[in-house]
Formats: structure tokens, C-alpha cells, sequence
């Protein structure tokens, strides 16, 4: 029988034999029909490797070399041992990064590797960081599409294949002018201007089909501009509330490329792997909805800069408004409505400008220290 007429009867028998509720197992994965790895035939157990089969899961997480990636592994190490958590990256790690635990190369385009990877090491959850920002996303809008879209579409499939449990920040650029703004709830008109948003859009969108269509377990929550001492950001529209910490203290001095009102929601790095953790600790009937909005804080530069001059009052700020960041910032939320997240699964953040102020001048004060002693 040929080749094609085989793989649609067994997607025949597949979408027959689903159970009633509602979910259908893996044919998903032909997408095309043709001999590919996605071939999943009509007898593959879902779910066959599930988080309940292991004392601790067993995660991977992808763009992992970014401003978050390295954080997260170091709290989920805690957690569940250092073996159990992988970070991955098309990147060269430097070399503490490399000696805290197991590293290993991994391009999300390429699917084949991402299923050994997958498989050699019986991962059950997969935290899903690789993305290209909303300021270079907008340099490169093909990088960004193939990275952000096509990347994300080799996740679902290998997630739904493998029965991992997914996780995949979207962000407050998933909204935009058209959005209500202050504040911005869960469920609200959606439709951002930049490829960033859009590609977060559609993560949202295609992980929660996939999680009713599938039974894929999707998880997803809505970032604001993430503030970190110790990593840098990867090019976003937020990034000048962490650039503005690293020159005060060494140069006393700071340029802003966003305008001085310009009001976004920010939260400290710790409270964002806090709440990563949580969501995928979550048990499943706690949770209502599989995005949710979480919300720290919401401050403009102007206010930023008030806070910074308690700790130097001689910070000299200026203004040199970059215009793509500007209208991408104009676009967002400016306070985020996370009533939801708080309800259904607890959330709390921990840090408000105050405290994230000071532990940034902590950190990076003795690091500068412990630089100028050595
Ligand atoms: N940092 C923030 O303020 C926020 C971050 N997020 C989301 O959280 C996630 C992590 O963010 P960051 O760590 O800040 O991002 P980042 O830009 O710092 O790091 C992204 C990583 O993805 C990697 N990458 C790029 N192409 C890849 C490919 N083909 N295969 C594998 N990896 C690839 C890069 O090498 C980089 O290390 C992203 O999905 C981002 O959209 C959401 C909202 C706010
Ligand atoms: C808020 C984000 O998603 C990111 N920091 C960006 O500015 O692009």
C-alpha cells in the first residue's frame, strides 16, 4: 500500500478509536503527510513518559544561556538535583555555567535533535525560553519568525509526543494598542504590533489548542519586563531597568532610551522564577484558565530614577528616546491585572520598587567590590 494511503488510515483508525473527552491522541504529530519524524501511529501511548513515573521531573530547559535560563536552572537544581535540570543553548556557556550542571547544545529549529535530546534523557517537563525579544525581533523579523514560530511549533509536537508537562512564557508585549491598557486583564483584545507580540500570541493560542484538542499539559504565564542583577537582558523594550543599575554604579551617569512616563510592569527576577516554579507545581484543578497575567510592579523611568537616587543622589539621568522602543512601549500594558493567577494558584510577588532597588544595589555593589579587590 503506498506510503500516504497508509499514514491517513492510520489517522483513520486514530481519530476513531479517541476517547470521549474531548482530547485525541497524537496524530496531531502528522502534520505532514509524508515520512517524517512526527509520525506518531494510531497504537502510541500519550503521556507515556509522565512526571509521575519519577521521584523529580526531569527538565529541559532551551534558550537557557538568556537573562533567565541560568536562574531558573539554579532554583530548580535546589529542588530536584543538579542531573535532573538541563540547560540548553545554541551558545557557548562560560565556564560556571558549564560546571553547575549538566549543558548541552540545542537548536530549536532542528527538530531531530531536539527529540533525541528529549528521549536519550527521558525528559517529563520542558521549559521553553529560546525567543528573540521585541527589539531585535523587530531587527530581524525572519530570525524572529523561525525562531519564535517555527521553534515553538517543534516544542508543541515533541511536548504532545513525549506527554511533557510545557512551559512557555508569553509577556506583556503579547498586547497592544488596541488592548485595555491600564489595566490589562487575561482576557482582552489582543493584537500587537510587534513579530515578538504576535509570536506570543500564537504561542498562547496553539499551546491552549493543543492542551484542549490533545490534552497537552500547557502552562503559560504572561512575564512583565524582568529586572535581574547577575544576567543579562537579550534585547528588549524593558531593558533599560536593568541597564540603569550597572551605569549608575559605574559611571554615574544614564542615558534612557524610553521617554521619562513611560509606565510598564516590571517584576524582580526571583518572583518571575518563583512564579515559574509554582505554575508548574500547580496541581491541574487549580487551574482555570493556562495563561495567566502576573504583576509585581508598574513604574516610568522617571520613577526608577527617584527610587536609584535614594542610594545615589548624585545620578545624573538623561533622555535619548529610541523611537522603535518608544512606540513598542506606547503599545503595552501599563499595569497588569493578575487577579486570576492570584485566585486560582496563589500568586504573590514578594518585591515592590523599594526592595528590588535595594537588592539591585546590593548585588551589584559587591560584585564591584569583590571586582575592584581581585
Ligand atoms: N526577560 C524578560 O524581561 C522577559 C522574558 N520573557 C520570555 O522569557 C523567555 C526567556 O527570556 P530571556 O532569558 O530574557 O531571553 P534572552 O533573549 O535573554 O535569551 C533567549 C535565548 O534563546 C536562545 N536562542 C535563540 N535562538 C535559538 C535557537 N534557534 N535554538 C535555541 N536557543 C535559541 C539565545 O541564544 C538566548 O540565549 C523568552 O521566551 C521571553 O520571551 C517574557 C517576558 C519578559
Ligand atoms: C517584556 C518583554 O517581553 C521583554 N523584556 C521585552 O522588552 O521585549
Amino acid at each position: 500500500m503506498p506510503v500516504l494511503r497508509i499514514l491517513s488510515k492510520v489517522a483513520k483508525q486514530a481519530l476513531l478509536a479517541s476517547p470521549g473527552c474531548g482530547c485525541q491522541p497524537l496524530t496531531v504529530a502528522v502534520r505532514n503527510v509524508s515520512f517524517s519524524p512526527r509520525q506518531v501511529t494510531s497504537d502510541a501511548s500519550f503521556h507515556s513518559v509522565s512526571f509521575s513515573e519519577t521521584d523529580h521531573p526531569k527538565v529541559l530547559i532551551t534558550g537557557g544561556l538568556g537573562q533567565l535560563g541560568v536562574g531558573l536552572a539554579k532554583v530548580l537544581r535546589k529542588k530536584f538535583g543538579s542531573n535532573n535540570v538541563i540547560l540548553s543553548d545554541i551558545r557557548k556557556p562560560p565556564s560556571h555555567v558549564f560546571h553547575s550542571g549538566p549543558f548541552i547544545y540545542s537548536d530549536i529549529l532542528d527538530y531531530k535533535n531536539l527529540r533525541e535530546i528529549v528521549v536519550n534523557n527521558r525528559i517529563t517537563w520542558l521549559v521553553h525560553y529560546s525567543a528573540l525579544l521585541s527589539a531585535v525581533g523587530e531587527a530581524n523579523v525572519p530570525l524572529a519568525r523561525a525562531v519564535n514560530i517555527t521553534g515553538l511549533h517543534n516544542i508543541l509536537d515533541i511536548a504532545a509526543e513525549h506527554g511533557l508537562r510545557l512551559f512557555v512564557p508569553s509577556t506583556i508585549g503579547a498586547f497592544g494598542p488596541t488592548s485595555p491598557r491600564n489595566p490589562t486583564p487575561d482576557l482582552c483584545i489582543q493584537r500587537p504590533r510587534t513579530i515578538y507580540g504576535v509570536s506570543k500570541v500564537h504561542a498562547e493560542l496553539m499551546g491552549e489548542y493543543y492542551h484542549h484538542r490533545y490534552g497537552l499539559d500547557f502552562r503559560c504565564l504572561r512575564y512583565p519586563g524582568i529586572i535581574s542583577a547577575d544576567s543579562q537582558p537579550g534585547g528588549g523594550t524593558t531593558d533599560y531597568a536593568v541597564q540603569i543599575f550597572h551605569d549608575a554604579i559605574k559611571t554615574g551617569k544614564f542615558e534612557c532610551n524610553l521617554r521619562p512616563d513611560t509606565r510598564l510592569p516590571m517584576m524582580y527576577i526571583d518572583d518571575c522564577l518563583r512564579a515559574t516554579v509554582e505554575i508548574m507545581e500547580s496541581p491541574v484543578e487549580t487551574l482555570s484558565m493556562r495563561t495567566y497575567n502576573i504583576n509585581a510592579m508598574s513604574f516610568t523611568p522617571e520613577e526608577l530614577a527617584q527610587e536609584v537616587m535614594k542610594q545615589l543622589p548624585d545620578l545624573e539621568v538623561s533622555y535619548d528616546v529610541d523611537q522603535v522602543r518608544q512606540a513598542i512601549a506606547d503599545s503595552w500594558p501599563m499595569n497588569f491585572d493578575d487577579d486570576n493567577a492570584r485566585r486560582d494558584w496563589g500568586w504573590k510577588h514578594d518585591y515592590d520598587l523599594p526592595e528590588l532597588v535595594q537588592t539591585m544595589f546590593n548585588y551589584i555593589g559587591s560584585e564591584t567590590r569583590l571586582a575592584q579587590v581581585n
